[in-house]
């Protein structure tokens, strides 16, 4: 029997009478915001006493180990389960093979380590990508044509993830779309003896427009320049083939997959979720953020409201958590109720 069948007609059945009050709107809400489901990223340099505002992401800055301490603080404090790491990288380090990813004692393995010795029950994540560490800015090693070559990246991504994780990093994500890189990072990992670390695939990750001010705050817009990421990113066109990126990395032993981004996504996260019913991310990317933030900073819409609005949509379409720049800022206001 179908829903429509079950139930009344007006003027038996009246919808309004559940949205009257403030109280039965509460009882019979379907889905909810919490704590527990956000992953909050943040971008971190050398230094110290660093807080580096990224012009195209108001209020989002650039953190040094010693100024990210108190952020970590309050994501412990407010039930923010997970930290994510994302490298803003020296340009005297990068290279073509962006090797330095690998370096056990470059900036992501110090931070992890220190990170996990101060809080140890906040989760961190990192990403395992070599954007921020090649020269050219893509995600691995090119040839002449530019072509991101996959095994040989892959191989590099390996040696990043043992580093991570023998920094002590709790969650890898690899962010790279390479074929078969979540097979052979947990392959390495189990070989290595780091059975427990974690992997959160971004899975259905997509060339899109909207990573553009996440490139701004790592550095690596300007070495991109014209070029794109398609010949590995998904074609913003397709939602099949998100299917079978997501059945490949479960089966290669992802414990957790991603789609990204997020709010123009819910229908492929909503797909993903009722195929596999497997813990699903979403991300709601740097270009989303600001959207939200400059419409908001022009009086257009109101910030508390459609950033909470946003995030408990992402609940509705199936997602298990969001890795979302508003993090600390839903968190306060779900404390506040
Ligand atoms: N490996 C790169 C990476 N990891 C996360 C993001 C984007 C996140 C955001 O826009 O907030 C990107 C950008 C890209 O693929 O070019
Ligand atoms: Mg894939």
């Amino acid at each position: 029997m179908s829903q429509h069948e079950v139930f009344a007609d007006f003027p038996a059945g009246r919808p309004r009478r559940l949205r009257r009050d403030d109280f039965t709107r509460r009882l019979v809400r379907e889905n909810r915001l919490a704590a527990d489901d956000l992953i909050y990223p943040v971008f971190v340099a050398e230094g110290s006493g660093l807080r580096q505002p990224v012009p195209s992401m108001p209020g989002v800055e650039r953190y040094s180990l010693d100024t990210l301490l108190p952020v970590a603080e309050q994501c412990v404090e407010l039930g923010i389960p997970v930290l994510a790491l994302f490298p803003v990288i020296d340009p005297a380090l990068k290279t073509p093979d962006g090797v330095a990813a690998t370096h056990a004692d470059g900036l992501i393995p110090r931070v992890v380590g220190e990170l996990k010795r101060r809080f140890p029950q906040l989760g961190v994540m990192t990403d395992v990508a070599l954007d921020p560490y090649t020269s050219h800015g893509q995600d691995g090693v090119i040839d002449d044509d530019g072509y991101v070559i996959n095994e040989i990246t892959t191989e590099i991504l390996v040696r990043q993830a043992l580093t991570q994780a023998a920094a002590g990093v709790d969650i890898v994500a690899p962010s790279d779309m390479m074929d078969g890189r979540i097979g052979a990072i947990r392959t390495a990992l189990e070989g290595a003896g780091h059975i427990h670390t974690r992997i959160m695939a971004y899975s259905a990750k997509y060339a899109s427009a909207f990573y553009g001010p996440f490139r701004d705050a790592v550095g690596s817009a300007a070495n991109l320049g014209k070029s794109n990421k398609a010949a590995y990113q998904m074609d913003p066109g397709n939602i099949d083939e998100a299917l079978r990126e997501v059945a490949l990395d479960l089966r290669e032993g992802a414990d957790m997959v991603m789609v990204k981004p997020g709010m123009p996504y819910l229908d492929v996260l909503r797909r993903v979720k009722d195929t596999f019913r497997v813990p699903t991310f979403a991300y709601q990317v740097s270009g989303e953020y600001a959207m939200l933030k400059a419409a908001a900073a022009n009086g257009w819409l109101d910030h508390d409201r459609v950033v909470m609005e946003s995030l408990l949509a992402f609940k509705r379409a199936g997602a298990d958590g969001v890795l979302t720049y508003f993090a600390l800022d839903a968190a306060r206001m779900l404390r506040a109720g």
